[in-house]
């Protein structure tokens, strides 16, 4: 057994009942394989037995009353992963499916992710298993209040810095960092995608959909394509999906269909962003509302998002929610491109299809990484008390995207994987943090 295969063998032993947890490692290491034969020095120094360690756990009551005046009793945690080249940095979930395992996938990618940025940011994520589907505002306060009354000590604007994931946006941000003010007596960046009013960088709204779009074009580019005249699917209909399509719809595409966990639309003519924005942003409404002010559009229950003809597709809801079967369809009906919103939306199956059959494949770890990218930027300008314009950090974002791009597929190619952006952006995230690791001593 090679040295990476003892290690993984090590972590399912350790984490048996994690399987995303387990699925994030084994991508992840099994690319790994020919860096370690050009650096026999990280067994010496057990990097992967460290990395694959989180550097710290926290797990924690979060007691709210409802407003019914009965006691609910939620969990609370956050994983600090690895603090190697930053302070941590990643977002807080509130869904019910929150756990342990799902929290460790998600600290795990962001190491890689928030280093292939090229800013100084270490990777955590952190959750619960509260729903915010259904509270009022009024719930949703108390339960964001209970949830800092344990967390804000383990956090700090050169610590640990957490944003927003699936169920937490500006609304729970800001009830978070009212309580962590209130507690600390600090006026920090200690959260980002914050309101504009209070410290919020302008384009961190926007920025994991159009920093998406952003790597999706340039890697779409290099083949000779465009987003121009493309018909694309984006799943989700969330953050990182309407503000993917804005910018799908910017440079000249169109989005035929977007979902929500009960099921999807599709509009030959073109989703209407607007509408969406209505239904997700300001009611917080079902995505089969749709359908009320667009009669011609058609609205189906369930999943199937994935059998609808397209060019381009862009799963931005949840992990593993594109499976084998959804790739071969998506093959067989001529897509060229998928690029990954969400983290690790395609399973491990679906992954190899598209590579098997050259489809253009971006993955989450890469092409997501616009929305901590600007999370750092909005760290930045928190400590020089001082905004961008909409523009400057747009530009920022671009660029870095770009960069990512250009780092993810060099060293593909430098490793004998030329269009392979999986091995590329593991091998490439990685670099840096065994790198600062190795001069940081065994800690
Ligand atoms: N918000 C951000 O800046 C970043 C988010 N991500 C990832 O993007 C994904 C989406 O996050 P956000 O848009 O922020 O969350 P969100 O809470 O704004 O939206 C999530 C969307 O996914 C849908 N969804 C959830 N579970 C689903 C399921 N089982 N089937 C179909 N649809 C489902 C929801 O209905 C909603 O439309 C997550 O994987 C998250 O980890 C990645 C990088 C940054
Ligand atoms: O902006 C951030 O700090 C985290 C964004 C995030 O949760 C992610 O990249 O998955």
């Amino acid at each position: 057994m090679s040295y990476v295969e003892q290690v993984y063998q090590k972590v399912v032993e350790r984490n048996p009942h994690e399987p995303e947890f387990l699925q994030a490692v084994k991508e992840v290491l099994d690319s790994l394989e020919p860096v370690l034969d050009r650096h026999p020095e990280y067994q010496k120094a057990g990097l992967l037995e460290r990395i694959v360690e989180p550097e710290r756990q926290i797990i924690f009551r979060v007691p709210w009353v409802d407003d019914q005046g009965r006691v609910q009793v939620n969990r609370g945690m956050r994983i600090q992963f690895n603090s190697a080249i930053g302070p941590y940095k990643g977002g807080i979930r509130f869904h019910p499916t929150v756990y342990t395992g799902i929290i460790k996938f998600l600290g795990f990618e962001q190491i890689f992710k928030n280093s292939l940025t090229g800013l100084p940011i270490g990777g955590a994520k952190g959750g619960s298993d509260f729903d915010p589907k259904g509270k009022s505002d009024a719930e949703v306060m108390r339960f964001c209040q209970s949830f800092m009354n344990e967390l804000y000590r383990h956090i700090g604007a050169d610590v640990d810095v957490p944003a927003g994931d699936i169920g937490v946006g500006a609304r729970e941000i800001g009830y978070m960092y009212g309580q962590y003010k209130k507690l600390t007596r600090l006026y920090e960046g200690v959260l980002t995608g914050k309101g504009l009013s209070y410290g919020g960088s302008l384009v961190r709204t926007e920025a994991t959909g159009y920093g998406l779009v952003y790597f999706v074009d340039e890697m779409i580019k290099a083949k000779g394509k465009s987003f121009e005249g493309a018909t694309v699917v984006i799943s989700g209909s969330g953050n990182v999906a309407i503000y993917a399509a804005e910018k799908v719809y910017q440079l000249g595409g169109k989005v035929v269909a977007m979902c929500d966990s009960n099921g999807y639309i599709y509009d030959k003519d073109g989703v209407n962003l607007d509408t969406v924005k209505r239904i997700k942003e300001v009611e917080r409404g079902r995505i089969r509302d749709y359908v009320k002010s667009h009669p011609s559009a058609e609205y189906v229950d369930g999943t199937g998002i994935w059998n609808i003809k397209c060019d381009v597709a862009l799963p931005c809801a949840t992990q593993n929610e594109l499976d084998e079967n959804d790739a071969k369809k998506l093959v067989a009906n001529g897509c060229f491109a998928v690029g990954e919103g969400a983290n690790m939306p395609c399973t491990p199956e679906a992954v190899r299809v598209f590579l098997e059959n050259k489809v253009l494949f971006a993955p989450g770890k890469a092409a997501n990484a616009g929305g901590v990218a600007t999370s750092a930027l909005e760290m930045s300008q928190n400590s020089m008390r001082m905004s961008w314009t909409f523009e400057e950090v747009d530009a920022k974002l671009k660029n870095i995207m770009v960069n990512i791009y250009k780092n993810v597929s060099q060293t593909a190619k430098e490793y004998g994987h030329e269009d392979n952006f999986v091995v590329g952006a593991n091998i490439a995230g990685f670099l840096k943090v065994a790198d600062a690791m190795m001069a940081q001593g065994i800690v």
